[in-house]
C-alpha cells in the first residue's frame, strides 16, 4: 500500500490571471505530520483548498489516499477530515446540531468529539454565540470526527486560548500516533516546532524550502547573548566569525548579541576575550521562525 496519503505534484492554481501557486509538490505519509508554513498570501490556503477538492488546479494534480479530491470528493469525505481557513456555520443551529450535522454528512456517528475539544458545556448554545476561539475548537471537534486517516488543517488554534492549545496539540499528536498524514498550516513558530516532522515553505506562490527543521535551517546564523559591564565596550572588540551588537541594560550593563555561523568558535573567542564571567550566558540555534522573517524580508 502507498504510504504517501497527500500529495501534490507541480500544482498551479489561478485566480484569474494572478498566479497564486506556480508549480508547488508535497507529500505527506501516514503517521506523519507536514507544516505548511509561509508568509501571509504565500499561497498555503489555496493548496489546503486544492487539496480538499474546492477547487479544481490549471496545472498539476493533487491526490489524497490516491484519488483525485476534486473529482472524488463523496468518496473521500468520511476519509479526510479538514478545518478550512473560514468555515461558514449556520449560526442558529446548536454547537451539538451543528457537530452532528457535519460528522453525519460525512458519514460518521456523532461521538465524544465535542467533550474531547473542551465544548461539552456549550452544546446547547447556538453557534453565532460562540466565542471565536470557541468555534475553532468545533471546526476541529469535526475535522477528527470518525478518525479519518487523512486531517488538513488550516491554521486550526488560530484564536485558541492556551489551555484550548494545547488541549488541540494533544488530539492532534494522537492522531498523527495512530497513523494520519496531517497536513498544518500555522503562523505560531512554536505550534509548528511542537508538531511538524517536516516542514515545506512556501512564498510567493513556491517552494521557498523544504525538510527537517535541522535540513531547513542548516547555514543560518546562531545567535549567541550574554551580559557584561557596559565599559567593556571600551576594549578592543572581541575577534569573532560574526557579527556583534550592543544593547545598554540599567546599572551599567549592556546585553551583547552575536549572531554568527561558528557559535563554537565566538563563544570560546567571547570567553577569551571578557575579563570577566559572561553572565547569562546562551547560545539560540536558527529555527522556523529564523527562515520566515528572511523570507518576509526579501519580499
Ligand atoms: N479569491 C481570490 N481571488 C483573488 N486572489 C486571491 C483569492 N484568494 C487568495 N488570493 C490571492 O492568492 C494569494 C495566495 O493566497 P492564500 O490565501 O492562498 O495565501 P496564504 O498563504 O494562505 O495566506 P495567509 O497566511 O495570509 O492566510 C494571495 O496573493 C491572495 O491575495
Amino acid at each position: 500500500m502507498d504510504d504517501i496519503a497527500i500529495a501534490a505534484h507541480d500544482l498551479r492554481c489561478r485566480y484569474g490571471d494572478f498566479e497564486a501557486v506556480g508549480g508547488v509538490g508535497l507529500a505527506v505519509r501516514r503517521g506523519e505530520l507536514l507544516c505548511l508554513a509561509g508568509t501571509n498570501g504565500a499561497g498555503k490556503t489555496t493548496i489546503v483548498d486544492t487539496l480538499c477538492g474546492h477547487r479544481r488546479p490549471v496545472g498539476g494534480r493533487a491526490r489524497l489516499l490516491g484519488l483525485d479530491p476534486a473529482r472524488h470528493r463523496h468518496r473521500l469525505a468520511a476519509r479526510v477530515g479538514v478545518v478550512p481557513q473560514d468555515p461558514g456555520f449556520a449560526g442558529g443551529l446548536t454547537t451539538e446540531e451543528t457537530y452532528a450535522l457535519w460528522t453525519r454528512l460525512r458519514g460518521h456517528r456523532p461521538h465524544r468529539g465535542l467533550a474531547e475539544a473542551g465544548l461539552a458545556h456549550r452544546r446547547r448554545v447556538p453557534v453565532r454565540q460562540l466565542s471565536g476561539g470557541e468555534r475553532r475548537r468545533l471546526d476541529l471537534a469535526i475535522a477528527l470526527a470518525g478518525h479519518p486517516p487523512v486531517l488538513l488543517l488550516d491554521e486550526p488554534t488560530a484564536g485558541l486560548d492556551l489551555e484550548a492549545r494545547e488541549r488541540a496539540w494533544t488530539l492532534i499528536r494522537e492522531r498523527r500516533a495512530a497513523g494520519a498524514a496531517v497536513l498544518l498550516t500555522t503562523h505560531a513558530v512554536e505550534e509548528a516546532e511542537t508538531l511538524a516532522d517536516r516542514y515545506v515553505v512556501v512564498h510567493g506562490g513556491a517552494v521557498a524550502a523544504a525538510g527537517t527543521a535541522a535540513e531547513i535551517t542548516a547555514g543560518l546564523a546562531h545567535r549567541i547573548t550574554t551580559v557584561v559591564p557596559a565599559r567593556l565596550r571600551r576594549l578592543e572588540p572581541p575577534r569573532l566569525r560574526g557579527q556583534a551588537t550592543w544593547r545598554e541594560l540599567p546599572g551599567g550593563q549592556a546585553e551583547l548579541v552575536v549572531t554568527t555561523p561558528e557559535p563554537g568558535a565566538d563563544t570560546a573567542a567571547l570567553r577569551g576575550w571578557s575579563p570577566v564571567p559572561l553572565d547569562r550566558l546562551a547560545v539560540t540555534p536558527p529555527s522556523i521562525g529564523d527562515v520566515l522573517r528572511r523570507l518576509a524580508g526579501s519580499s
